[in-house]
């Protein structure tokens, strides 16, 4: 089963420029959760954050007992290996095969055989649909089947968290639609953590449990999916809504005039209500995801602290939860 990871109290800053502040949050075992947030927001250096690999210099993130930011290197070193991560351009090797990208963490960290290292390789690239493709070079491939070879390098290590950034930036709505099946597949065959960070509002909608999103220095919100969804915070209302009006601009923030004259134009037009669309679930023939029943008990019983929109919300998925219709596509082939 995958690891909580408790983050209390992150602040990061680079020299003078304060990228967020105070962000808690805790991503539950095992549950798939999305963290929104415009361009330059700071979601890398989150992420980032987490695993170690930059310093915050105030707070904490929990795995294990281990502190990724004060515990001693050689500890965060050994944390980091239940880590798998999906970066942004699939980061591979441009001159080594797919199977020797895929091979390359258990090369590079572990002393199993040869023979045991194809297995776990092919076992992956069968996960990804790329089978076939293993023998091509980065070079020869789609951009979305070089993201599907990032996520099986991610998993070769059997990883218990895994973080996605940006799974399906340059992939077409097909596509992307197929990686957010995965990634809902990934997690019902192994059950672990998984945040992604996305600007993409179809994974946002259908894939996570929790949702969270950055603005302006802060965490807005973070928490079960309805809340997000329901909110009727500006920032969350405009991003969700793909929206020019609203607190997002350019260059991140309007200055108060422009808001002014936007909320005046605005006056009246109602926004249109937004509707909450069922989970994605895994595929025919794979096992339920065991974060299913964990995340209800835990929902249920946060039920009393939530907003009324987003208690409502969960009130009724769980009462249509045997009825609902299921939003499956075909597993992904290897031809993206
Ligand atoms: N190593 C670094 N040194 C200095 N500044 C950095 C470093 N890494 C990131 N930043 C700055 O931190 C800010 C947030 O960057 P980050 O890449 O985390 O944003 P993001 O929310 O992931 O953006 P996008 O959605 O566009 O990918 C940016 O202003 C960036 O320039």
């Amino acid at each position: 089963m995958g690891i909580e990871v408790v983050v209390e109290g992150l602040t990061k800053s680079f020299g003078k420029q304060n990228i967020w502040q105070d962000v808690t949050l805790t991503l539950p075992a095992g549950e798939v959760s999305v963290m929104l947030g415009p361009s330059g927001t700071g979601k890398t250096v989150f992420l980032k954050s987490l695993v170690g690999l930059l310093k915050p210099e105030r707070g904490r993130v929990l795995i294990n007992g281990v502190d990724m930011v004060n515990s001693p290197e050689r500890d965060i070193y050994e944390t980091r290996k239940l880590f798998g991560l999906m970066f942004q351009d699939g980061a591979l090797f441009g001159s080594m095969s797919l199977f020797d990208n895929i091979a390359f963490p258990l090369r590079e960290h572990t002393r199993r055989k040869e023979s045991e290292i194809r297995r776990t390789v092919m076992e992956r690239i069968e996960v990804v649909g790329l089978l076939g493709s293993e023998g091509k070079l980065p070079g020869e491939i789609s951009g979305g089947m070089r993201k599907r070879a990032g996520l099986a390098r991610a998993l070769v290590l059997d990883p218990q968290i895994i973080l996605c950034d940006e799974p399906d930036s340059g992939l077409d709505p097909v596509r992307t639609a197929y990686l957010s099946q995965l990634l809902i597949d990934l997690n019902a065959q192994i059950d672990a953590t998984m945040l992604i960070v996305t600007h993409n509002l179809d994974i946002a909608a259908t894939v996570p449990d929790n949702m969270g999103m950055l603005f302006r220095r802060e965490l807005v919100t973070f928490g079960p999916r309805e809340v997000l969804l329901t909110s009727d915070e500006p920032v969350v209302a405009q991003f969700l809504g793909g929206r020019r009006e609203g607190p997002i601009g350019m260059s991140e923030e309007k200055d108060a005039a422009t808001l002014a004259a936007e909320a005046a134009g605005a006056a009246g037009r109602p926004d249109a209500p937004r509707a909450i669309v069922p989970q994605l679930q895994p595929s025919p023939g794979l096992p339920p995801r065991q974060a299913v029943a964990r995340r209800r008990e835990r929902v249920l019983s946060l039920l009393g602290t939530l907003p009324p929109a987003a208690r409502t919300a969960i009130r009724d998925t769980y009462a249509k939860d045997a009825a609902a219709p299921t939003l499956t596509v075909p597993r992904a082939g290897s031809g993206s």
